[in-house]
């Protein structure tokens, strides 16, 4: 039985967590989970899985559980994500909280040597180098949840590391892929959520449409792998059936396929080296599917993947910066505060005036990340 720390347990990864939770439930269960905001979805998730300790943000939501709950132990807030992150019964931690606040919870994980999870990409951004190198040093094996990085993953068992050419990351093309750049000017929140192939959260939804979220995965990529960002491609699929590629110095390429389905990388990440029967998922049937397209990136339609490309090949804090940047400025337009083109303005605009610093440590990174949100807030009031 593996014990788990869920971090956001009430988001669209955190629920297909508990979904390969419930499906195997004599393989796992989670000791302790966090959780944001919506707390009448913390009550059934408390109610069915029984979790030890629970993370919510705000202390006024940990004390009115506390008093209804009295048998589980409530923390809030940073501090509260630390806590789940590193409860002594848990040997895993599933980090599936948005945004680069899973940072210093990831860090805490590593330093007590559980084996983590991550779904949170932003994470991986800000903070790559140092991550790695903290997994490394306490022996925290980092296994990725996002699709296209355990496609590359399981395109990678097996096969010596340093006979690998190139990634290839394969990409919806979001929302808007069909749009010309003229007719994204007046593009509703509504519509931008409307991604042709995934369910997810609203963010990451919003990053896709951007190409921003295959931007942050080039770098998680880079990260993970440990590869040059010549050697990163990006391919626009349509059909999201290929989930990455690795070509080999030899010219084979591996992929891993399958149906879009999150509960299959959440579930590889849980039950690796084993693989586990997936009972509730479509199984693949390309007769059914009858074709596959594949088409080169315009980089000049979705300038934010050019951004990520740039932040990437020049390290230290403008990765901070971006993400920082993306996060916020993803936020207001969310809030209909800013237009759909307005996104990759703030960002260029936020890594023109960025000073740089290489190799930072984390109070450096956790310093860039909130002046570059005060500075993306100014410019939209
Ligand atoms: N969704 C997907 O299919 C995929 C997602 N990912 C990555 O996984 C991560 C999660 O994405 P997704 O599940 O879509 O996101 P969601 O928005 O659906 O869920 C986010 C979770 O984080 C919680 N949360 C948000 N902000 C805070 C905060 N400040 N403090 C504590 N908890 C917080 C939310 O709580 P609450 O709702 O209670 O407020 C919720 O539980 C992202 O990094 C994303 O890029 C990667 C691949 C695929
Ligand atoms: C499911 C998943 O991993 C997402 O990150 C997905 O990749 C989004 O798809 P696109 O960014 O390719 O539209
Ligand atoms: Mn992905």
């Amino acid at each position: 039985m593996k014990s788990i720390s869920l971090l956001g347990a009430t988001g669209s990864i955190g629920q297909q967590t508990l979904d390969i939770v419930k499906e195997h439930p004599e393989e796992f269960q989670v000791s302790a989970l966090s959780v944001g905001k919506n707390i009448e979805k913390t009550k059934e998730i408390i109610r069915e899985f029984k979790p030890k300790l629970v993370s919510v943000q705000l202390e006024e939501d940990a004390l009115a559980l506390s008093k209804e709950f009295t048998n589980i132990d409530f923390t809030f807030g940073n501090k509260g994500l630390v806590d789940v992150a590193t409860y002594t019964d848990s040997t895993y931690l599933l980090n599936a909280v948005l945004g680069s606040v899973g940072l210093e919870s990831t860090l805490a994980a590593i330093r007590q040597k559980k084996t983590i999870a991550i779904a949170n990409k932003e994470t991986l951004v800000t903070a790559g180098q140092l991550v790695m190198a903290e997994a490394e040093k306490y022996g925290a094996p980092i296994l990725p949840v996002d699709s296209e990085h355990s496609a590359l993953w399981q395109s990678m068992v097996g096969e010596n590391r340093k006979s690998i050419s190139k990634l290839i990351l394969t990409a919806s093309g979001g929302s808007f892929r069909d749009q010309t750049r003229d007719e994204l000017k007046d593009v509703t929140v509504v519509e931008a959520l409307n991604h042709p192939n995934w369910s997810m959260g609203a963010k990451i939804t919003i990053d896709s449409a951007t190409l921003m979220n295959k931007g942050l995965e080039v770098i998680e990529a880079a990260v993970l792998y440990d590869m040059s960002y010549d050697d990163i491609d990006v391919l626009i699929h349509r059909e999201s059936i290929i989930h990455s590629m690795v070509e080999y110095q030899d010219t084979s390429v591996m992929a891993q396929l399958g149906t879009p389905d999150m509960r299959t990388p959440i579930q590889y990440a849980l039950s690796y080296p084993e693989r586990l029967p997936r009972s509730t998922a479509q199984r693949l049937d390309l007769a059914k599917i009858g074709q596959l397209h594949f088409e080169n990136v315009d980089f000049n339609r979705f300038r934010c993947l050019g951004f990520a490309y740039e932040a990437g090949r020049t390290g230290g804090t403008i990765l901070t910066a971006m993400n920082a940047a993306n996060e916020a400025a993803v936020a207001a337009f969310l809030d209909g505060k800013i237009k759909f083109l307005e996104i990759e303005d703030m960002i260029e605009r936020m890594m023109q005036q960025h000073n740089n610093i290489q190799n930072p440590d984390v109070e450096t990174i956790l310093h860039v990340d909130k002046e570059t949100r005060k500075s993306v807030q100014s410019m939209i009031k």
